[in-house]
């Protein structure tokens, strides 16, 4: 469910980028997420996907996301992440993998292809960037070098920061997109994002379990999102807002049975997201008639600041 209600269907869906360090992934990720629907990775890193933006383009929206457990194979978390990782990239639309064209392929490059040979099911995408600085026959080169060793979807040369081919990779991957909501506001710049898609499980979990008897006016904020690093668990304190006491009584159900679900469905939605363990708790809320407060919708996030 979306907090915008569209009238046309729109189409949705996550894509991973994986690549070494400074291979371009966050220039590639400022060319196409574009000043209009920028959307900034949470400054502190509490989970082990990262959200590194969100492109909206005429009803179609991706979410592009990291996978740091990807990156460092020395980790001491090593196995684990890389286990939530290839569950991650399992899950999306599309994996890009992005490589530097001005480096010869590494350790670092084998040890990603090692795991995407795990990855079943999703395109696999082999980006090579920063073809403005090598000499056109040397492309054919790295292709060469990297063709056989997985069998990519598609291999896609592009430059990051002049944007060659980068409209082509975008619409490449609004194509993949499976019909679905929403998850951001079209036009949101924001800072939080992880925090308005854990705001959205857990409304569509509200939704879905209430069917009809709940409107749609039904708003959550998370208030708290927090890692403890001493038990590696991600605790999250949100308030679901009801316009009238019988609606949050819905919502609560028999002894607490409804939100008990609520809260257990949302949790396993997050983790698989996030990829790190979630304390989920949640508060209903009566706030009659918050439509129609100008600050109420900022805290929401539905205006812009
Ligand atoms: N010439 C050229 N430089 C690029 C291109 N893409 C990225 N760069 C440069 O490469 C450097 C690394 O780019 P980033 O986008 O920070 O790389 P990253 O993969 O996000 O790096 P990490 O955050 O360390 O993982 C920066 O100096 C960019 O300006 C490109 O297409 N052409």
């Amino acid at each position: 469910m979306s907090k915008q209600e569209t009238k046309q269907k729109t189409r949705s869906g996550f894509v991973a980028i994986v690549g070494r360090p400074n291979v371009g992934k966050s220039t590639l990720m400022n060319y196409m997420v574009g000043q209009k629907v920028a959307i900034t990775a949470d400054k502190p890193q509490t989970t082990r996907n990262r959200i590194h933006g969100v492109v909206t383009h005429e009803g179609n929206q991706i979410i592009f996301m990291d996978t740091p457990g990807i990156h460092k194979p020395k980790h001491r978390l090593g196995e684990h992440m890389v286990k939530v990782a290839v569950q991650t990239l399992r899950e999306v639309e599309a994996v890009l993998f992005l490589v530097d064209a001005t480096m010869p392929k590494g350790a670092g490059d084998e040890y990603i292809i090692e795991i995407l040979k795990n990855v079943k099911d999703t395109p696999i995408y082999l980006v090579i960037n920063k073809i403005d600085l090598i000499e056109k026959e040397k492309l054919l080169e790295i292709i060469t070098s990297y063709k056989d060793e997985f069998p990519f979807a598609e291999i896609i040369p592009i430059s990051a920061v002049a944007g060659d081919n980068v409209e082509r990779l975008r619409d490449l991957l609004l194509n993949l997109l499976p019909e679905g909501p929403f998850y951001y506001p079209p036009d949101q710049v924001t800072d939080h994002p992880e925090r308005f898609i854990v705001a959205e499980l857990i409304r569509e979990k509200v939704l879905h379990l209430t069917r009809e008897e709940v409107p749609h006016s039904v708003a959550v904020e998370v208030e708290q999102m927090q890692l403890k690093e001493d038990r590696n668990m991600l605790y999250i304190h949100a308030a679901i807002y009801t316009e009238r006491d019988s609606q949050k009584a819905i919502i609560i159900g028999k002894q607490g049975s409804v939100l008990k679900k609520v809260g257990s469905m949302a949790r396993q939605d997050i983790e698989k997201l996030l990829g790190s363990k979630v304390y989920l708790e949640l508060w209903v809320k009566v706030k009659a008639d918050w439509r129609n407060r100008e600050h109420m919708l900022r805290n929401f996030g539905f205006t812009e600041e």
